[in-house]
Parts: structure tokens; C-alpha cells; sequence
């Protein structure tokens, strides 16, 4: 695995039903994408092995809410690259907090 992104849209909304339903469509992208990839309260987290594509995903990802109705969006974008060698992926990362909930 030698990249992956997270990122945290921002669609301006009316209120929280309109935000989820925007934010929902985006996610409902990124699934579509096949790549592996872990929703968070704050942001999504999808990893692959070709950079340019996780790069063009993230700018879809404001087409899909401008286009699910948010008339602005931001997001903020995090990046790990590591062309050659392996990233940590999401699994090495967080499977070992995964379903330990207080
Ligand atoms: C790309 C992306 N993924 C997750 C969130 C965080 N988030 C905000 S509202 C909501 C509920 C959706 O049903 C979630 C998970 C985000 N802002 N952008």
C-alpha cells in the first residue's frame, strides 16, 4: 500500500439532516470507488496504491456534494505517500482499537 488520504467535506448546509444527507452521497461515492476505506465521525480514510487516483477521488468528492446540493463546500485533505514502500495502512493502524468502545 503506498498511499492514503483522509478527508473531512464541509458542505454548507441548512441544518444537520441536510449536512448527513450531503455527506452521506459522498461516502456513497467513495464506496463506489472499491478502494478500502474507513468512515469516522470527523472524516473518511481510503487507501490505495495509486496516488493520482486517491487525489482525483478527494476531487470529486466536492463535485458529488456541490452536486448533492451543497451550495459551498470545503474540505480538508490529509496525505500519506510513500512511492516507494509500504505505508501504515488503516488496518495496522486502528484495527487493533476497532470494537473497544467505552
Ligand atoms: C468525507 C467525510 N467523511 C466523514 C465525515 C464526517 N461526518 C460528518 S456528518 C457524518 C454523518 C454521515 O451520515 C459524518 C460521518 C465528513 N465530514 N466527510
Amino acid at each position: 500500500m503506498s498511499a492514503s488520504i483522509a478527508i473531512q467535506v464541509l458542505p454548507a448546509a441548512e441544518n444537520d439532516q441536510e449536512l448527513i444527507r450531503i455527506v452521506d452521497e459522498v461516502i456513497a461515492y467513495i464506496a463506489s470507488t472499491g478502494l478500502r476505506y474507513e468512515v469516522g465521525p470527523f472524516e473518511t480514510t481510503i487507501e490505495g496504491d495509486d496516488y493520482d487516483q486517491l487525489m482525483m477521488i478527494a476531487k470529486e468528492c466536492q463535485h458529488v456534494a456541490v452536486r448533492a446540493g451543497a451550495q459551498k463546500v470545503s474540505a480538508y485533505i490529509k496525505v500519506a505517500y510513500q512511492p516507494e514502500g509500504e505505508i501504515l495502512t488503516i488496518d495496522q493502524k486502528i484495527g487493533k482499537y476497532q470494537n473497544k468502545k467505552h
